[in-house]
């Protein structure tokens, strides 16, 4: 699994063209499922008692790192080897996971904040260690829950950052600290920083022996559509979440969690920003398939969003099958002042459309994307003022101005080993001839085959 952190200079430094579109689009996209999903589907059927098969499962390299991590732990993930996307997750014996692991943790917040807790249930400490870029984001709120559960949490750098180590607690100490017969084990953190440390302690929650009341301390919850994920997840694995959301306040009765046999992994909607953000960029229509009716992914906010900036946004269905579909002149329209607090994750898609809008736009509530796979507030300040564009952060958010197409003009675009960054400057691309795009591969984070789906989107 480390073997894939390492990017060889000449892969590392390799320029990609992105293609400018040479007219009005008419594709049709296949997305591959949810990252969300697929990581949060992985550690429930971790935390089950028999074998769970996964269907459409994403592969890339964060859900391969979960699988590495579940694997140290003793869980066995076995892909259909006619179907790799197919893949049966086999919890182990006695639902006891394997201490002395190692767990490689990569880019991926869900595996940096999700896995740590599965260590209360281990039969020894777990160490964690990351992409040296992964040492800049945010931890110590899920490690601080942990602790207040009974684990004891070793820094091996910076106090809150990877790596560290977990160790579980002494059965004796859980007990006391992880609640009695009178009530579940209360847990305070601050999540104003990133929602997957709400989500990291509650999947884990209905394990405790009492369960879990998590309160967040913090004045905002980005992401809210996550959590809400999670809960909704748990309880399709059979256990019991609520949210109070005005009190900042989730529980998670003690119980088992099984999710059923089979579990279809919806396609990635915010994955399917930058090809439906495409539509508006280079004008005409593309379509994605598989668009569900109702989601728990805040990518479901997407179409909304779009329309919101002109585009038409219709879901016809052929042959039982559910499509998105995006209609644009190539009009498009500024936001204004736009809270993006639900879907911080699609801003950068949202800002390579609006680098092109005949308005201003102030995308708020997202301060937290500092703390993302890079700073993405100056990564897209950086790259949007590299084209000619102009752009600024704010406390919470960032401007982004309109400015004559004139004055926009071919780049070379780095993209920080940030997918969406690497997206957004193909995006960016389809309107700016000469647009190169540092290290594209990046996007395997969570789209190994983006250049070919780039490729179907300009036909
Ligand atoms: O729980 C999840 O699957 C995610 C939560 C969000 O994290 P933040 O709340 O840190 O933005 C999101 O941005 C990330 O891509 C995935
Ligand atoms: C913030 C993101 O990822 P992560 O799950 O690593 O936090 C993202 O994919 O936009």
């Amino acid at each position: 699994m480390q073997g894939m952190t390492t990017t060889s200079n000449a892969t590392a430094e390799a320029l990609w063209d992105a293609p400018a579109a040479a007219g009005p689009l008419n594709a049709t996209v296949t997305i591959p499922g949810s990252k969300s999903l697929s990581n949060r589907y992985l550690i429930l059927a971790a935390l089950g008692s028999k074998p769970v098969t996964l269907i459409g499962l994403l592969r890339s390299r964060d859900t391969e790192l979960m699988m590495g991590a579940l694997g140290a732990l003793g869980v066995r993930c076995d892909a259909d080897p006619a179907t790799p996307t197919t893949v049966t997750v086999t919890p182990p014996a006695g639902g006891r996971f394997h201490g002395d692991a190692d767990v490689y943790c990569g880019l991926a917040g869900t595996v940096m904040r999700f896995v740590p807790g599965l260590a209360l249930f281990a039969d020894g400490p777990v160490r964690f260690d990351g992409d040296e870029q992964a040492y800049a984001r945010p931890m110590k709120p899920v490690l601080d829950g942990l602790e207040q559960l009974g684990a004891t949490v070793e820094y091996h750098g910076e106090e809150g950052k990877l790596p560290f180590t977990v160790t579980p607690p002494k059965s004796a100490a859980a007990e006391s600290a992880a609640g009695s017969a009178a009530g579940p084990a209360v847990v305070s953190i601050d999540s104003s920083g990133s929602s997957q440390f709400i989500s990291g302690l509650l999947l884990v929650g209905a394990r405790l022996p009492h369960g879990l009341e998590l309160h967040h301390t913090g004045e905002k919850t980005p992401s809210l559509p996550h959590i809400r994920m999670t809960v909704a997840d748990l309880n399709a694995a059979g256990a019991h979440a609520t949210a109070d959301e005005a009190a900042r306040t989730w529980r998670v009765e003690p119980g088992s969690v099984q999710l059923p046999d089979r579990v279809v992994v919806e396609p990635d909607l915010s994955n399917a920003a930058p090809f439906l953000g495409a539509a508006l960029i280079a004008g005409g229509s593309v379509r994605v398939p598989h668009w569900p009716e109702t989601t728990t992914q805040p990518g479901g906010l997407l179409p909304g969003y779009l329309e919101r900036m002109g585009a038409q946004v219709s879901f016809p269905e052929e042959n039982g099958v559910r499509y998105c579909e995006v209609r644009s002149d190539g009009h498009i329209h500024g936001l204004g002042d736009f809270d993006l607090t639900a879907a911080g994750e699609i801003a950068p898609s949202l800002a390579a459309i609006l680098v092109f809008a005949d308005a201003l736009t102030n995308l708020t509530g997202i301060g937290h994307l500092r703390g993302h796979e890079t700073n993405r507030l100056a990564a897209l300040v950086a790259e949007i003022t590299r084209v000619g564009g102009t752009a600024g952060e704010l406390p919470d958010g960032l401007r982004i101005e309109p400015v004559p197409a004139g004055r926009l003009h071919a780049a070379d675009m780095e993209t920080y080993a940030d997918h969406r960054m690497a997206t957004f400057a193909a995006m960016l691309g389809l309107r700016i001839p000469g647009v190169r795009v540092r290290d594209v591969a990046t996007t395997r984070k969570t789209l190994p085959d983006f250049t070919g789906m780039w490729a179907t989107l300009l036909g």
